[in-house]
Order: structure tokens, then sequence, then C-alpha cells
């Protein structure tokens, strides 16, 4: 077993790399949190609860001799729903298609039934490289972190392959985040640079948008609507007749709901809670775009939008 704290350094070539990583792991493994470390912007949304990114974000990190471009997906699940099997199906084609993939596992946590079956997956992917990634480092302590090494040296060994690398990292506290990427970097294709220099994401702004809404919009709710809210942003479009240093974005979106019982928990007493959402998300998306926003939120009922195929497509499954 070979498990890395420090990068072996790499012999000084003009060689450059380019491709694509994905990180996979059960709910809440640090997926997206990682990912944002390694990019350095929020890019994709994270929270105390499982299963909060819907959509596959990519972040790019730019370096001299490589762009990693990582792409998060969704967490492999046992499929309940009809967007249960899609969200699997995403992260199967992405597997399919990544030069590298990032096996999260979090330190804090024994392997259970959910890591071996993702695992099992993992194995069927003959080709491509898979790095364990033994996240949240910070929250154990060294006798624990050293179980779980050997735990998941061990999972290969029984399911018949060799991790390329075995990688200890703390995302929160930065502990080996850029060991990660010098570790990926060697195993992407050599190649010109995929994306112009500066670009953090390919993902529609009108994604993130929805993604920050919808952040917001759980917020303080999740356990009455663990998955029940999706947003969609309708239209986004200049304010006419703004001076030009002082310029108005007006973004229409929908917060959709699954029964009309949950609309009171969403709106709130007198819109309250609402309009709170809006300021919160209305910030961040201001942040995001470095432009003042006005935000118009409407609460729709979509009846059991997650086992309609006709609802999925519409809110972009
Ligand atoms: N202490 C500590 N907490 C972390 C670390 N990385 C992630 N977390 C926390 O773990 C929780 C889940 O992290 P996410 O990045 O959202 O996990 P994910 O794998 O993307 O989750 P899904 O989107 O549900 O698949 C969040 O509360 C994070 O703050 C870390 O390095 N240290």
């Amino acid at each position: 077993m070979s498990v890395r704290t420090q990068s072996s350094e790499e012999p000084a070539g003009a060689v450059h790399r380019a491709g694509f990583a994905c990180f996979v792991g059960r709910p809440n493994a640090g997926k997206s949190t990682l990912t944002n470390a390694l990019v350095g912007q929020k890019v994709a949304i994270t929270a105390n609860q499982p299963q909060t990114t819907r959509h596959t974000v990519r972040g790019i990190v730019h370096r001299p001799d490589a762009q990693l471009i990582l792409v998060d997906t969704p967490g492999l699940h046992k499929p309940r729903t009809l967007l249960g099997e899609r969200l699997n199906d995403v992260v199967r084609t992405t597997w399919a298609e990544v030069d590298v993939i990032g096996f999260c596992l979090p330190a804090n946590e024994k392997l259970g039934p959910g890591d071996r079956f993702i695992a099992k997956e993992l194995a069927s992917i003959k080709k491509t490289p898979k790095i364990a990634i033994v996240t949240k480092t910070d929250l154990v302590d060294g006798k624990t972190l050293a179980e779980q090494l050997i735990a998941i040296d061990q999972l290969g060994k029984e399911l018949g392959f060799e991790w390329a690398e075995i990688v200890p990292v703390s995302a929160v506290g930065d502990k080996q985040v850029g060991l990660l990427a010098d570790l990926i970097v060697p195993l992407l294709p050599e190649g010109p640079a995929l994306y112009p220099e500066g670009d953090l994401t390919d993902e529609p702004e009108q994604v993130m948008i929805a993604e920050l809404i919808r952040e917001a919009a759980l917020e303080g709710v999740r356990d009455e609507l663990p998955h029940s809210i999706a947003v969609v942003v309708e239209e986004m479009l200049p304010r006419e007749d703004r001076p030009a240093d002082k310029p108005l974005l007006d973004i229409h979106a929908f917060v959709y709901i699954e029964r009309p019982s949950q609309k009171g928990i969403i709106i709130g007493p007198k819109g309250k809670r609402l309009k709170e959402v809006g300021i919160k998300s209305r910030k961040q998306i201001e942040a995001l775009l470095g432009t003042p926003v006005f935000l118009d939120l409407h609460v729709k009922v979509a009846k059991d939008w997650q086992r309609d195929p006709r609802q999925l497509r519409k809110l972009g499954f």
C-alpha cells in the first residue's frame, strides 16, 4: 500500500496535460467541498444534507503545467424514484468519460455497505485510474486515519484492483488539497488547455443561480422539505432605460414544491420567509455575476415532480 503524504517531484518538462476528473462517493462524503477547495471558488453547492448536488458542475483548476477539469456528480445511491435512477445514470456516464476517478471516503465514518456498493461499481470500470481520497481528516486522530487507510487498501484488493493512490485530505483544514492535484495531474493525457484561462466553470449561469436560490430556500426547512424543492430560472434580462453606470439585471425564478401544503413552509407568515430567501440568494447572485440584481421569486406547485418524467425534463433533469 502506498499512502501519499508528500508529492514526489515530477521531472520538470515542457509537457502540458489537460483532462477530466470526477469525485464519487456516498452523499455527504465531501465531494463538493473538495471541488471548491481545489478550484478556489464556490461553484458547487454544499450543505449538511445528502444529495444537494443535482447538476453536474465543473470546476477548472488552471496550472502552468496542466488544466484539470473537475466534474462533480451527484452521489450514487439506491434509486427509489425516477429522479434517483436518472442521477445514477449521470454518475455512470461521467465515470466512463473521465481520465481519473477520485473515490471520496470520509475519515470519520467506517466503510459501510454504501461505500462497497460504489466500490463494486468502480471495479467494473477497468481502464480509468481510481484514487481513493480520505476526506475530512481534520475530524479524526492518527490511529483512526491509519485504520481507515488500511481498510480502503483492503477494499481495493477484495474487489481485485489497486488504487492508483490513496490520499488523505482535509478540504476544510486545507491539508493536502494541493498534493491531491499534484497526484491527479500526471494521470491526465498530454494536451493543450481545453478552456480559456479564467474560466472556473462552464455550468450555465442560470443553473448556478437556481442552485443558489435552492440552497437558500432549503435553509432551516431541510427536515420538512428534504428533497422536494426545485428551482428554475425562467428569465434573465437587463432592465431597460438604466444608465450605463447603474445596470440592473431582472431575474425571474420559480421555486417548485410538490404539494400545496408545502407552500406555507416556503413562504412563511406574511411572506416573510420567502422574502428572506430572496434577499439572501440575491446577494450571492450579485456576488457571482458582479452586477446589481432584482430577483423575482414565485412559488409553484408541481405535483410529485420527482416521479413525473415530463416535469423532470421541464425542471432540467
Ligand atoms: N470537518 C470537515 N468537514 C467537511 C470537510 N469536507 C466536507 N465537510 C463537510 O461535510 C458535509 C458534506 O460535504 P459536501 O461537500 O456537501 O459533500 P458531498 O459529497 O458533495 O455531498 P452530496 O452533494 O450530498 O453528494 C458538509 O457539511 C461539509 O462542510 C472537511 O474536510 N472537514
